[in-house]
């Protein structure tokens, strides 16, 4: 049977903008863009799990929203449940440590990236939520 595995997403927004992470060649889903954050650990909220990845992965600390979205995705290598919630930044700029790239992108913008398949549920949300029109 397939792992099940829990990662949070952080749609960090800042000056209408969107932080996107690609991510490295040597990693599962090479090279698609992600929202950054990680796999939930035991015993924490997934609030908790956004600040701390954000914290280890971009150096910078984030106040965490409303959610975006829960989307269940079976990859080849386990079955992904993505929750994503909109983030802002509190202290510091995200640093590039793991990611092959960050990029700042507008929302109408977001769907000309090569997303990890579980992230479209949420790209068109944000699309609709920022953008309605
Ligand atoms: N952080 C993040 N992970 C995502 C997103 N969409 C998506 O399918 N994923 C997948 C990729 C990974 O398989 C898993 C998150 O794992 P991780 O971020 O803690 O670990 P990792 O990059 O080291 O991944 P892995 O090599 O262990 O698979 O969820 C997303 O928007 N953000």
């Amino acid at each position: 049977m397939k792992k099940n595995i829990h990662v949070v997403g952080a749609v960090i927004t800042d000056n209408n903008k969107i932080l996107c992470a690609q991510r490295g060649p040597s990693k599962s889903l090479p090279y698609k863009w992600e929202f950054p954050g990680g796999k939930i650990e035991q015993g924490e909220t997934p609030g908790d799990a956004l600040q701390r990845e954000i914290e280890e992965e971009m150096h910078c600390q984030i106040e965490v929203g409303e959610q975006v979205e829960h989307t269940v995705y079976e990859y080849d290598f386990g079955i992904v449940h993505l929750s994503t919630y909109f983030c802002h930044l509190l202290d510091g700029i995200p640093v590039r440590t793991e990611h092959n790239k960050l990029k700042w992108i507008v929302p109408n913008d977001l769907q000309t990236l090569d997303w990890a398949p579980a992230d479209l549920p949420a790209i068109e949300k944000i699309r609709k939520i920022i953008s309605p029109t």
